[in-house]
């Protein structure tokens, strides 16, 4: 249940002297809307400074120049246009798709779930779910997709707050009980039903495959504020391509990293003034800081 700051740091992606770009991680981040913009640069901003050599943003038409003008260093791309064969890592070339921060799936539900599909079957890497793609995969046909990707052995990993989590517990019809479950046993039953790996995220977050979970209880209240959950979205994909034999504790290494990186921040600006960028900056001492109990 407890993961400790060592294994963690086992975990950390340094980079070898002669690796390349693509052999660092790329990660695909299909979000944002016209909406919610902001959230596709956070989560792909943290993914950058989690270690992936290549971030690819797959964004809205009117995002996309705000995104290059926001991240000249992203490659970005019109999801209208995105239609990929397939998506899988190639040797020494990992990658992982995550999907759905900014979704507006009320404003936007087609092309959202269309994105959300495509990402479930053609990416035989991991795939993180998150934000408005949540609420899309609460539904019987998404659960088969993902218990199809668990048949073939590639990891999905959904990052659900309270809310959202109450809503795929909803559609998989977990009993009504389900609430007064402690937040640990609640997530692995998410999973199990998922087929998924289940980040729950709240105070403390705790992180499941249906078997092995994990709890993560370093964050502070600095993180309760808009757009976190996207960093921690990025960091978790990003983890997750770097560490693709082992995802459960790919994400759980992303949810402490993340906690230590609020800490961080809010030691700077306070826990009253710290937002989610400031968690990106503070990712570099977080790293160094798990990196000390190697
Ligand atoms: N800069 C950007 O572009 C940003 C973009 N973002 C993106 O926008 C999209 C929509 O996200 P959002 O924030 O508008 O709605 P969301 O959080 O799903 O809340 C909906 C309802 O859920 C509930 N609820 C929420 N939190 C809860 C909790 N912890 N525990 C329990 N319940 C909770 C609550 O319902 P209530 O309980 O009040 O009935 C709430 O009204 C999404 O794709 C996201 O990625 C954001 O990341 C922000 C920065
Ligand atoms: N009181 C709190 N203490 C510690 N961590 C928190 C607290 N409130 C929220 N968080 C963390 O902040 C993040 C918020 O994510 P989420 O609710 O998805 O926000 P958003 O969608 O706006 O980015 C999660 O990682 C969650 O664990």
């Amino acid at each position: 249940m407890g993961f400790t700051i060592g294994r963690a740091a086992d975990l950390l992606p340094f980079p070898a002297s002669d690796t390349h770009k693509y052999a660092r991680g790329k990660v695909v981040v299909v979000a944002g809307s016209p909406r919610y913009p902001g959230a596709a640069v956070l989560a792909a901003r943290a993914a950058q400074r989690m270690g992936a050599g290549y971030v690819e943003a797959v964004v809205s038409a009117p995002a996309v120049l705000p995104v290059r003008i926001a991240g000249p260093s992203l490659v970005v791309s019109d999801r209208g246009e995105w239609d990929p064969p397939v998506l899988e890592s190639g040797p020494g070339r990992p990658l992982a798709v995550l999907v759905g921060c900014g979704f507006d799936a009320a404003g936007d539900a087609g092309e959202c779930g269309r994105l959300l599909r495509l990402a479930l079957d053609r990416a035989a890497c991991p795939v993180v779910v998150d934000g408005g793609a949540l609420g899309l995969a609460a539904c019987d046909e998404m659960r088969r997709a993902l218990r199809l990707r668990a048949g073939r052995g590639v990891a999905t990993v959904l990052t659900p707050h309270a809310g959202e989590a109450a809503l795929l517990a909803e559609a998989a019809g977990l009993p009504g009980d389900f609430l007064s479950d402690p937040p640990w046993r609640f997530c692995e039953r998410l999973a199990q039903a998922y087929s998924a790996i289940v980040c729950l995220k709240g105070p403390d977050t705790f992180v499941s495959d249906g078997s092995e979970t994990y709890a993560i209880d370093q964050g502070g209240p600095e993180l309760a504020k808009a757009g976190t959950g996207d960093v921690l979205a990025g960091m978790a994909a990003a983890l997750s391509a770097q560490r693709q034999g082992d995802v459960l504790c790919a994400v759980t290494t992303a949810a402490l990293l993340h906690a230590e990186a609020g800490r961080l921040a809010a030691d700077r600006r306070t826990s009253i003034g710290v937002i989610p960028e400031d968690v990106i900056d503070e990712l570099g001492s977080a790293i160094q800081r798990v990196a000390s109990f190697r």
